[in-house]
């Protein structure tokens, strides 16, 4: 049988894994054993001195579950035997299993002709005296007496189907055969051609192939070569081109022949690569981090906003500087962390609400500082100042509240506001300010059901006043005639200026003719009072026109323009008098 070519093969492949520290075992395909190698009995070292050629497989099986199987699992033998004789027929991927301290990775492989062979690389996971018995039978002399010596290998099919590259060399680190996945990972295109050369050549041929491009890590894996081929010692790495990398592992043969492994690492490089820029990336992100936080926290003591965090259970965890200052809060009762219905009591004990409307009482004494969402309200202080303050709700739970001292800006708008709706000369409300207060007397009427007078006051003969005496002089007899009109007038009256030496007045609360007739009267007298002005005695007359809201007019531009109507009707009328609108 060892005539044949075949075998002889198997037996030549059995040694040279011997070289790799992988072990073989051939079987027939009546699952019968036909060749195996030593490295078979390094990991298998129970098989030693019982393995015989045209044992059957299940025997073989046997032995190891015996050898392994401990007394709780002996009982299933037969079955895990039945099902690892299974296994063995229809393997078609490699798998790991554990073994006597090591982690055994086996690969089957059917040939034609012959039947299967199985092929096993193993890693230790054993303890440090398993690894030194283990060592021990791994320095068996693979080419002991009795033990077959392959012929040279003409067929290189095995060893082309193995996923690595395989290199051997003679003594002299010259090439003797290559595989072809060795071949294609160092872009060779003619294996006899790699025969007589140096890994070396290989290496640069590899890069050469690749053309011109970033050379760097080819100079690199020259020195990386350099280093390590001189002896066949620990594995090392090498950069290819395209960012390829290859792992190479060296096993020294006792002939002097070395075998190497060419392991293609690229994607683990790869992984490596990513793991590390990730690392890169969190330690840049922890940092930056940092530095937010510490300008967060200058922000926050810097800022000229007053900030406060309410927690969940209604804590004031924090609060600036500028919080303290705006609401006159001690830095003492701050840092204890005080719930905020203490701070409130403290606040409120000191007169801090009394000037707020009662719905902010309600609404800031009856709470625990939670809101469901933005809220923003002015509060006055005793100080005369006005914050505004903000309360947003945090996710999950607890607000936010932020105080800002608006006193400057409410004084700003209501100065404008004033120039907005005053008369500047009279300081009583203008023509659009007036119509605005008209529009919305007319559905407050209608609700309390109450009805109101529009008193529309034109001065008669002033435009010779003005020319007799100045526009001054003029412009102080308005001024007069307005504080007549608002003597005249009740609190809840409106009196306004409409332009020139027109004027107007709202009489709320009156339904019958009579009460809007007697206030105009009252206002034709009062005016017609004689005043001294720069030492001038002035007297003017004036004409009164009214419009009753139960006229249909709906719209304040209109009921104006009524009263306007029945004022020329007084004027026409002969000066000095009242008139209604439709009477
Ligand atoms: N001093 C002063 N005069 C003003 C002002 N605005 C308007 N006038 C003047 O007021 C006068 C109003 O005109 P008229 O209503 O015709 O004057 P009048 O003499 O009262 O006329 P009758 O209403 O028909 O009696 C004009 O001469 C305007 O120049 C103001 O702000 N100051």
């Amino acid at each position: 049988m060892s005539d044949d070519p075949i075998f002889s093969l198997i037996h030549s492949l059995g040694d040279t894994l011997d070289g790799l520290d992988v072990a073989l075992c051939a079987f027939d395909e009546n699952d019968c054993t036909l060749a195996w190698n030593r490295t078979f009995f390094k990991f298998f070292p129970e098989h030693e001195g019982h393995v015989y050629v045209g044992e059957p497989y299940h025997a073989n099986l046997r032995r190891f579950y015996t050898e392994r199987l401990d007394a709780q699992e002996l009982p299933n033998i037969d079955r895990y035997i039945a099902a690892g004789v299974e296994r063995h027929r229809a393997q078609t991927r490699p798998y790991s299993f554990e073994h006597r301290g090591l982690r055994v990775h086996v690969s089957s492989l059917p040939i034609a002709g012959v039947g299967r062979v199985r092929v096993w690389r193993a890693e230790a996971v054993q303890s440090p005296q398993e690894q030194e018995k283990l060592e021990k039978v791994g320095d068996v002399n693979i080419h002991e007496p009795g033990y077959p010596r392959s012929p040279m290998v003409e067929s290189t099919e095995l060893f082309d189907r193995i996923p690595d590259g395989l290199m051997i060399c003679g003594e002299d680190q010259r090439i003797q055969w290559v595989n072809e996945p060795f071949m294609q990972m160092y872009s060779l295109v003619d294996r006899a051609a790699a025969t007589g050369l140096s890994f070396e050549d290989i290496y640069r041929g590899a890069w050469a192939a690749d053309g011109p491009g970033d050379m760097a890590p080819f100079y690199e894996g020259l020195t990386i070569l350099h280093e390590h081929m001189r002896f066949a010692g620990a594995p090392f790495e090498v950069p290819l081109p395209r960012n390829r990398w290859s792992r190479v592992i060296a096993k020294q043969g006792l002939d002097g022949t070395v075998f190497y492994a060419h392991v293609d690492i690229t994607e683990f490089k790869r992984q490596q690569r990513r793991l590390a820029q990730a690392e890169r990336s969190a330690r840049d992100s922890e940092a930056q981090l940092r530095e937010k936080s510490i300008l967060l926290e200058a922000t926050l003591e810097n800022m000229d906003q007053g900030v406060a965090k309410i927690s969940a259970t209604g804590i004031v965890e924090l609060c600036n500087r500028r919080a303290l200052e705006l609401l006159d809060l001690p830095v003492e009762l701050m840092a204890s962390k005080p719930s905020l219905v203490n701070v409130l009591a403290y606040l409120r004990a000191r007169g801090e609400f009394d000037g707020a409307s009662q719905e902010i009482q309600d609404m800031l004494l009856n709470s625990d500082g939670g809101v469901d969402q933005q809220q923003v309200y002015d509060r006055p202080r005793p100080d005369g100042r006005i914050l505004e303050v903000q309360t947003v709700p945090i996710k999950g739970g607890g607000a936010l509240r932020t105080f800002t001292d608006v006193t400057q800006r409410k004084q700003a708008e209501h100065r404008i506001r004033h120039v907005a709706e005053h008369d500047g000369l009279t300081g009583l409300l203008n023509r659009s300010a007036f119509l605005q207060t008209l529009q919305a007397a007319v559905p407050d009427a209608r609700r309390q059901g109450q009805g109101f007078a529009v008193l529309y006051v034109d001065l008669d003969g002033f435009k010779p006043i003005n020319d007799r005496f100045g526009h001054a002089v003029g412009d102080q007899l308005l001024a007069w005639v307005a504080r007549q009109l608002a003597q005249a007038a009740r609190e809840n009256d409106v009196v306004a200026r409409l332009g020139g030496d027109e004027f107007a007045l709202l009489q709320r609360g009156v339904s019958d003719r009579d009460s809007a007739l007697r206030l105009g009267e009252r206002l034709v007298q009062a005016i017609a009072q004689p005043t001294e002005i720069e030492s001038h005695f002035i007297q003017i007359g004036a004409s009164v026109g009214i419009v009753m809201s139960s006229a249909d007019a709906t719209n304040a531009e209109e009921l104006l323009r009524k009263a306007d109507s029945a004022m020329y009707l007084a004027k026409a009328s002969g000066r000095g008098c009242v008139r209604i609108y439709g009477a």
